[in-house]
């Protein structure tokens, strides 16, 4: 069992959690993950928060019994809440002489490498001055295609973004159970996981008409923050409390996901799981097995067909004929050049793109497989 030594905390709290019985926000709730972040901090512990709880909030606010549905009634009660959500959190955290900063990001502001960086060092810098960074993805504004729709994977790629030790994701049951134990009585707890594809066939969806995504976007996010190389620590949000003692012991019961032992670093993090896809290159199994197996750059003569609509300089998925995605990538060339250049030898492409002097379409540089080696080893 993990012996943990954190110093720097991403704590993601669900709907689940902060919703009171009859409706709207839990004030309890909300106090105690205050003075838990309070008591971390005593003990050296950093704390970012990523909490869901806006739409909830606006609910409660406006006296709805069930969510809304389409993306339009959604975004307006998350505008609602969100005030509410971050007014509360404020007041709490003040009475612990803490400051709070309400952040708000949409999957657009990590989708371009120069917005990434910018949040990064935004972040960074509310830690220095000792503020608590309080994350909500901006419902109100975000685009349908382009939005996180759970906090979850959101909390994965901010701990990577601020290089969390640990992700903590807090949630109404007691972490991974081999089914929805709301639905399957004999379901058993799993207490550590160390490869995440080995269990994702156990995870259902949310356990309440609040959550969102359920334990599948729980594996996502364990899947994005292991490869990171941080563990995530799935919990239930009544063992809140417990989380003052993480360094001293083995930690509360719930669920550990331990990281990858070959974590992606950089800019290879942003590539995977930040950036957005703009198409595809379909490769041959030559190419596949020098990608994985060798460590290569993609070349033209292993391409066989392309989809989607790309400029140089962008983001592709790079399938295998199984229609697996092997890899993702920065492409040196558009998709019309890539399609110009398929299946050729190296040396032919200067003839057809005389200004494209390299011979990479994606460089392993500016590569990330998508399919875990190291597990597999
Ligand atoms: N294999 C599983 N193990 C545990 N919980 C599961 C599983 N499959 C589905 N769930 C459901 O996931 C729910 C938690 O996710 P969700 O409702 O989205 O909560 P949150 O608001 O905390 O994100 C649980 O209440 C449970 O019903
Ligand atoms: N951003 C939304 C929450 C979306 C979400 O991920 O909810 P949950 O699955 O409860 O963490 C809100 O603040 O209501």
């Amino acid at each position: 069992m993990t012996k943990f030594s954190a110093r720097r905390l991403v704590l993601k709290i669900g709907s689940s959690s902060l919703n009171h019985p009859q409706g709207g926000l839990d004030d309890q709730a909300i106090a105690e993950v205050a003075e838990v972040i309070a008591g971390l901090r005593q003990t050296g512990v950093e704390c970012v928060l990523v909490t869901s709880g806006a739409v909830a909030a606006g609910m409660g606010q406006l006296q709805l019994q069930t969510r809304p549905r389409d993306l339009a009634g959604k975004q307006a009660v998350a505008a609602v809440g969100q005030g509410v959500l971050i007014e509360k959190y404020a007041q709490n955290l003040e009475r612990h002489g803490l400051v709070g900063a309400q952040v708000l990001l949409s999957r657009i502001d990590l989708a371009e490498a120069s917005r990434y960086h910018n949040a990064q060092n935004t972040l960074e810098k509310l830690l220095r001055l000792q503020v608590v960074p309080i994350i909500n993805e901006n419902d109100t504004v975000a685009i349908e295609e382009l939005c996180f729709g759970d906090n979850d994977s959101l909390s994965a790629l901010v701990a990577g973004l601020v290089h969390a030790d640990l992700l903590v994701i807090l949630t109404d049951v007691d972490g991974l159970y081999t089914a929805n134990p709301k639905k399957d009585p004999s379901a058993q707890l799993i207490e550590e996981v160390d490869d995440v594809s080995a269990v994702e066939m156990m995870a259902g969806g949310a356990g309440s008409i609040l959550g969102t995504g359920g334990m599948l976007t729980k594996l996502r996010a364990a899947k994005i923050a292991t490869r990171f190389g941080i563990g995530m620590f799935l919990l239930n949000f009544k063992r809140i409390r417990e989380l003052l003692r993480l360094n001293e012991n083995r930690g509360p019961k719930g669920t550990y996901f331990q990281p990858v032992k070959h974590r992606l670093a950089g800019r290879k993090r942003w590539i995977a799981y930040a950036g957005l896809t703009e198409g595809s290159i379909q490769i041959d199994e030559g190419a596949a097995k020098a990608l994985v197996e060798e460590g290569k750059s993609l070349l033209a003569k292993g391409i066989k067909w392309t989809e989607g609509t790309w400029e140089r300089k962008e983001i592709v998925r790079i399938m295998n004929l199984q229609g697996e995605e092997v890899a993702r990538g920065v492409a040196e060339l558009s998709r019309e050049e890539v399609e110009l250049v398929k299946g050729l030898h190296s040396e032919k492409i200067q003839g057809l793109i005389p200004d494209f002097l390299g011979e990479e379409v994606v460089h392993r540089d500016n590569m990330t497989l998508m399919i875990d080696i190291s597990s597999q080893c």
